[in-house]
């Protein structure tokens, strides 16, 4: 687990001191956006044109910000247009890793030696998911929330699939909601895992489960988070929710309840799982192969769990 600084690779695990043991999440650094005709899109540069057997995507079945745009691309029909690789689930000191396969396009055996080809003065972390470009062989993109994005719309025309999960008229209350889920949920768990003083532990805590009382409260009320559609916003706090009683509870010490424990995230969770196409894009095994063997210093013997039992498939009981 390491960083690129000015292109060369240093294992150095986060540092929390300097945030008062918070975890801070680095902001993602190539910010391209895919567009119909290659205008530029709300940031980076113009040039990434929607096209057939141009892009290829980098993700781990274990990360949640990569699993977003895996399910975006089943739902988008994307997946023959897309082609992906799937790093190796154990994240050790030279970060993730393609095994026992290098990657197809350049042979590369880890995730680092992509961003150095891309920038090779590049600093910062090398995370997945990783949105490359063949044609003008770079990243388009790092950052999964605008992955997600561009392929809710850019390909449209080329794959008839026009289903949206960003209506226009629903995207401020969608935004609303993401940023809430995000700091509280998504990066909450994280912020319970990774924070190295108690003070920073209990305060992510409480937001946590705080804000999944608020989640619960609004989805005994409310089919989805926005009303009785489907869209972004619930499949961003899908990716947490689906983690959480295998890996979070324990791993990342959130253990004030199980999601199982609450009836209607539990039935909204279930709903999200069985949707079709998204149960073939969880993977229970590289996510707790990744969380639990990876990170050494919080589980030194690396023993990853065989429970807890989860019921996914048994009806969601939602019609509200
Ligand atoms: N903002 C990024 C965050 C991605 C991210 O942090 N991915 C994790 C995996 S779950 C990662 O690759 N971490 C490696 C590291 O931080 O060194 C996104 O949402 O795309």
């Amino acid at each position: 687990m390491g960083l690129l600084v000015d292109g060369k690779w240093h294992d150095k695990w986060y540092d929390t001191a300097k945030h008062g043991g918070r975890f801070v999440r680095e902001d993602a650094r190539f910010r391209n956006w895919i567009t119909a005709d290659g205008s530029a899109g709300p940031g980076g540069s113009a040039g990434f044109t929607a096209e057939a057997d141009r892009y290829h995507l980098y993700v781990s079945l274990a990360c949640p910000w990569a699993h977003r745009t895996l399910i975006f691309r089943a739902l988008k029909g994307l997946q023959e247009l897309i082609p992906v690789s799937v790093v190796h689930p154990h994240m050790l000191a030279s970060g993730w890793e393609f095994a026992p396969d290098p990657e197809p396009l350049h042979g590369s055996r880890f995730l680092h030696e992509l961003y150095t080809r891309a920038d090779d003065t590049y600093t910062g972390r090398v995370t997945v998911p990783v949105l490359w470009d063949k044609k003008q062989q770079t990243i388009v993109s790092n950052e999964s929330a605008e992955i997600i994005r561009m392929f809710n719309g850019a390909f449209d025309h080329l794959t008839a699939n026009t289903e949206d999960f960003c209506p226009i008229g629903l995207l401020p209350e969608i935004d609303r909601i993401n940023e809430f889920v995000y700091h509280r949920v998504n990066n909450g768990v994280y912020r319970c895992g990774f924070a190295t003083t108690q003070d920073a532990y209990e305060e992510a805590f409480h937001e946590l489960f705080g804000a999944l009382d608020e989640l619960e409260l609004l989805l005994g009320k409310s089919r989805y988070l926005v009303g009785d559609r489907l869209t972004e916003a619930d499949w961003r706090l899908f990716t947490t929710l689906v983690r959480f009683d295998a890996v979070y509870f324990c791993h990342f010490k959130t253990n004030q309840r199980m999601i199982s424990s609450y009836a209607h995230l539990q039935g909204y969770l279930k709903e999200l799982y069985q949707y079709p196409g998204v149960r073939e894009t969880v993977n229970f095994e590289h996510i707790k192969q990744h969380y639990f063997f990876s990170h050494g210093h919080m589980n030194p013997a690396r023993i990853v769990p065989l429970g807890p039992v989860l019921d996914l498939d048994s009806p969601h009981g939602r019609h509200i």
